[in-house]
């Protein structure tokens, strides 16, 4: 089966977020993303709230029971008690675990399972307690697999930042493809699925995809609002063209 897509509605609601306007709309866009056959959500809600709001949430949980209801809604962020009240009270069918820290401007690292291995084991338990099945944002590291294993995901989400940020360099883009591999490949030598997520595009898709066939799932939001935008602006114009009577 080839990698399903789930869309990261957090760049629409940043840009909703610039006025206090309900467009565009979170859901909105979600429903055309799932009418255009993506197959789940994704959302990284962060405490201050400046992309994804909490009350978003229950709207997209509402809009894939109601219309999609073979979709999935992925939820992911810092496992604070705050945020796991969120997940419990949203019911995704995935929790992405992310590492980071409020006062980043984006996910730039997985964990260090060595380190947060204790933290996070109670975490995944009550987590899988709930029935949500749980992915751990991973750097591409082969050796860090068999750590992610013992606190009990089901997935690791590989976080492909560097590759997409080396779509300049083709010869450094092939050996991060080739780390992300390897690690895709310890991963599921052991009995983890893997998704991958983080500065995907469209350029860079089909060489991940060919590395890793059995890559479950990836998550995108900022390249695909990008494109969204660039290939939707002629018609947009013309639509505005239209209404000031040309
Ligand atoms: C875990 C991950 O890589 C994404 O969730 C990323 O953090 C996207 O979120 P932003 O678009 O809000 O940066
Ligand atoms: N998990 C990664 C994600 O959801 C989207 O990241 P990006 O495409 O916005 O970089």
């Amino acid at each position: 089966m080839p990698t399903k897509l789930s869309v990261n509605l957090n760049a629409i609601a940043m840009l909703r977020n610039r006025r206090d306007l309900p467009w565009p709309s979170v859901t909105g866009i979600g429903r055309i993303a799932l009418a255009a056959g993506a197959h789940g959500l994704t959302v990284h809600p962060r405490p201050d709230q400046r992309h994804t709001r909490y009350s978003d949430l229950p709207a997209i949980r509402a809009l894939i029971d109601d219309e999609f209801p073979q979709a999935e809604f992925n939820i992911e962020g810092y496992p604070t008690e705050e945020f796991l009240d969120l997940v419990e009270k949203n019911q995704p069918e995935q929790v992405t675990l992310v590492p980071d820290d409020p006062s980043q401007a984006t996910s730039d690292h997985g964990w260090n399972f060595e380190e947060a291995g204790e933290f996070l084991e109670p975490v995944v338990r009550r987590l899988k307690k709930g029935g949500f099945r749980v992915s751990l944002f991973s750097d591409p590291d082969p050796q860090a697999v068999p750590a992610a294993k013992k606190v009990g995901a089901d997935r690791i989400e590989l976080y492909t930042g560097p590759y997409g940020g080396f779509h300049s360099n083709p010869e450094k883009a092939a050996s991060e493809l080739e780390r992300l591999g390897k690690t895709a490949d310890a991963a599921m030598a052991i009995g983890l699925e893997v998704n991958a997520g983080h500065d995907l595009v469209v350029d860079n898709l089909p060489p991940l995809v060919k590395r890793i066939p059995a890559l479950a799932e990836v998550s995108i939001g900022h390249g695909l609002t990008a494109d969204a935008l660039e290939y939707g602006m002629a018609g947009t114009v013309r639509r505005f063209l239209k209404a000031c009577g040309w």
